[in-house]
């Protein structure tokens, strides 16, 4: 099929190429030509292609997804992948991988849990799938508040061994993924104690079912919590123990320790058994910005080829990319991905240096890559999923269909938010690290690592530094910005807090009582670290990019800062950073600059580099050919191979022939 000529033209008159982006968005060109082959041999492969998976009934998806995750398998053997190439292949299959919480939280809790001796017996046999497993922490009655967990593990000394139990309804774990029917054993969690003595929340492995027969283990009763808005192939399960007895040994005991005697003894940090979730949270920044750039994709391209209505009375009907509005909605997303992108392979690298140094015992980074990975989670899926859902909308009608590519990205998105903390509880957890910073910063003790600009704005006055029309697309002036926001927005928290403390409520009710604004306020430090890290890709990332390919990705970079000062103009102009005069100007530009990215708008998603066959898209394939594609789609529809239903016969017919009022 010829490509759509709209779109050919949308490439021709680029003012960059698309590659060289393609490359720094890689690393390299080898990296790029590396992906490249994974990609086909992932979207080429017949049993992992996600063409039909609309039209796939429940069981049918689960069984083609238990499929999709062992033939990944096989091609992880046969090409000899690496754990970020199988880390990559899961998140290109948009998770559509029945086990996939075995490979990113099964096997890393156990990493990260366990000691030598259960690394030798327990990660041979997870690797080489001997064993499936899952992450059981959630219970019906907690999942935000961890040391409220109800399932019970009770050393036994005479025997040496845990008893684990569910002592009532709210105590079952509810929510795990692959548990309803897809897990032999898991990582579980919960409270233990020690002659009655509670001795917090702790890792455990159970076997669930019998490796042969698949039937649940006495005393364990399992199942599937039921369907869900997506995520349909990750079988999330219920749990009931009725005192399952497990050998001592199978307590992961990295950071707390058991032992035969009954004593307890604890090593590490005090958080060390949340590590495995500061891992997914990583992931899940991953997954945002590969989201954000599949449906900016989709919806860029689309928007390039079809066209409705006039601008100017009686011309031609326009493309509706031309409207200043549509662009509204497609630019921002693409300016997002960019800047997530960035945000991610800093928060890549920045995750396995601090890993290195935790493995070393050395705990010192902890607080503050909790408070980035939290907050940064929280808030790079919050942007995604309202971003991907302007996209959806931006399609008109057929952004209703699932054909279009964008909705099933969207409702599985949507998990993100929820999963790995719920996303204003972490909010408050980085909320809980700007008070500490705060605190240091008053006292004149230098802040230290990402809210280190909190020197310096805490003691000078604020003023924006906004003074010529180039300093409105200087982006570290913009940074400034930002910084300067955050910091009030702290102040004012931190204010609100102290008044309410002094004023005789105790500190509890006092931050209860201030955490709209301790919210707020994080957000604002998420925005302004993401800020950050597009700005450091400029200069590290994109340094090396031809010049005409580093203007538009800096012009992208001057976009996201104007755009996201628009949209939170209510505290920059609260918190006094910028007045309204200010406010106007910055308005202004963000539209001039809006339109001078429309024209390499296609050309930008294209070095996204998302081959059709993992896009999985009716409205964005690369070709442009949107409506033909739809057709297809259509008449491939298993309802449309019969011309006539058997629901006539059984019921049409008769209320055709007024037989319905009586029994059908
Ligand atoms: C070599 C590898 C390279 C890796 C690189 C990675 C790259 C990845 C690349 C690609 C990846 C693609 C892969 C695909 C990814 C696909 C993503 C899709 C994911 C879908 C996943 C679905 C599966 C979902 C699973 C789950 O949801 S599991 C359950 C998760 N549950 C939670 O998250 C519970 C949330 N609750 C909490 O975390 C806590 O309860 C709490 C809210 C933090 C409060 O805890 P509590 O004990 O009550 O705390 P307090 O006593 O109040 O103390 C707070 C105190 O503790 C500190 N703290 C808290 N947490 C941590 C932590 N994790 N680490 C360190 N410190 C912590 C906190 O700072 C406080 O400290 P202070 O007292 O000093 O203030
Ligand atoms: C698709 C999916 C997959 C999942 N997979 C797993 C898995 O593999 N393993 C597993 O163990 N779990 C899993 N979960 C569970 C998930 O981790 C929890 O649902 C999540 O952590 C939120 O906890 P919750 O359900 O208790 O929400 P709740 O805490 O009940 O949240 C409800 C509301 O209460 C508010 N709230 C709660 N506490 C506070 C607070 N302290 N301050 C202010 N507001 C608060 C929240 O902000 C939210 O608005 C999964 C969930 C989903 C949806």
């Amino acid at each position: 099929m010829s490509v759509n000529p709209d779109i050919q033209v949308e490439r021709d008159t680029a003012t960059f190429r698309s590659i060289d982006v393609t490359h720094m968005l890689d690393g390299s060109p080898e990296a790029t030509n590396q992906r490249r082959i994974r990609q086909k041999q992932i979207g080429d492969d017949p049993q992992i292609n996600r063409r039909n998976i609309i039209f796939m009934s429940h069981e049918e998806r689960y069984e083609a997804a238990i499929a999709r995750g062992l033939r990944i398998e096989q091609l992880k053997a046969e090409h000899d992948w690496d754990i970020m190439d199988e880390n990559n292949a899961i998140m290109w299959c948009f998770s559509d991988i029945a086990m996939f919480v075995h490979k990113v939280m099964f096997i890393p809790a156990i990493e990260r849990l366990g000691n030598k001796e259960q690394h030798d017996k327990w990660l041979p046999l997870a690797i080489d799938h001997k064993i499936l497993g899952t992450y059981a922490q959630t219970e019906l009655g907690h999942g935000t508040f961890l040391r409220g967990l109800e399932m019970e593990a009770r050393y036994d000394k005479s025997t040496e061994e845990f008893v684990i139990s569910t002592p009532k309804h709210s105590s079952m774990k509810w929510w795990p993924g692959s548990l309803g029917h897809s897990s032999s054993h898991a990582v579980l969690l919960a409270t233990l104690y020690i002659d009655d003595q509670n001795c917090g929340m702790q890792p455990f492995i159970v076997q669930l079912r019998d490796l042969n027969t698949w039937k649940p283990l006495p005393g364990v009763e399992v199942g599937g919590i039921g369907p869900k808005m997506a995520l349909a192939t990750t079988d999330n399960g219920f749990l009931v123990l009725n005192n399952v007895r497990i050998p001592r040994d199978q307590m992961l005991m990295k950071y707390a320790q058991v032992s035969k005697d009954g004593k307890f003894t604890k090593s590490g940090a005090a958080k060390a058994n949340y590590s495995t979730m500061m891992l997914v949270r990583v992931g899940i920044a991953h997954s945002c910005y590969f989201s954000l750039a599949v449906g900016a994709t989709i919806v860029t391209r689309y928007s390039a080829v079809r066209r409705q209505g006039e601008i100017k009375p009686g011309a031609p009907e326009v493309k509706i990319l031309d409207y200043q509005t549509q662009q509204l909605k497609v630019i921002p997303s693409i300016a997002t991905a960019y800047a997530f992108h960035f945000c991610k392979e800093h928060l890549k690298w920045y995750y396995i240096e601090t890993f290195q140094q935790i493995q070393q015992n050395d705990f010192s980074g902890l607080p503050e890559i909790h408070c980035v990975t939290s907050g940064l989670k929280a808030y790079m899926s919050d942007i995604a999923t309202a971003q991907l859902e302007t996209l959806r909308r931006a399609c008109g009608g057929n952004g209703y269909l699932l054909s279009n590519g964008i909705t099933n990205t969207y409702i599985q998105t949507l998990a993100l938010p929820t999963v790995e903390g719920e996303n204003t509880v972490l909010y408050l957890q980085v909320a809980r690290y700007l008070m500490k910073c705060l605190k240091v910063a008053a006292t004149g003790e230098a802040v230290k690592g990402s809210l280190s600009y909190m020197n310096e704005k805490i003691k000078t006055p604020y003023t924006s530094g906004l003074v010529t029309r180039e300093d409105y697309s200087n982006v570290k002036k913009l940074l400034k910005l930002y910084q300067n926001m955050t910091v009030r927005l702290t102040q004012k928290a931190g204010d609100h807090l102290n008044k309410l403390h002094v004023s005789g409520q105790p500190k509890y009710e006092a931050w209860n009582n201030t955490s709209v604004q301790l919210v707020n306020a994080a957000k604002a430090y998420c925005q302004t670290y993401v800020l950050g890290m597009n700005i450091e890709g400029l200069s590290t990332q994109a340094v090396d990019l031809p010049g005409d390919a580093l203007e538009v990705i800096h012009q992208l970079c001057v976009f996201y800062a104007l755009h996201g000062i628009t949209e939170q103009s209510g505290n920059f102009l609260e918190t006094g950073c910028i007045n309204i005069t200010e406010l106007h100007i910055i308005q202004q530009e963000a539209q001039e600059m809006m339109a001078k990215i429309r024209k390499n708008a296609v050309a930008l998603v294209d070095a996204f580099d998302i081959p059709d066959n993992l896009l999985n898209s009716t409205l964005g394939c690369y070709d442009g050919n949107a409506y033909q594609h739809l057709y297809d789609s259509a008449k491939s529809d298993p309802m449309n191979q019969k011309q006539v239903l058997p629901a006539f016969e059984k019921y049409i017919k008769p209320m055709l022939q007024g037989k319905h009022t009586s029994k059908l």
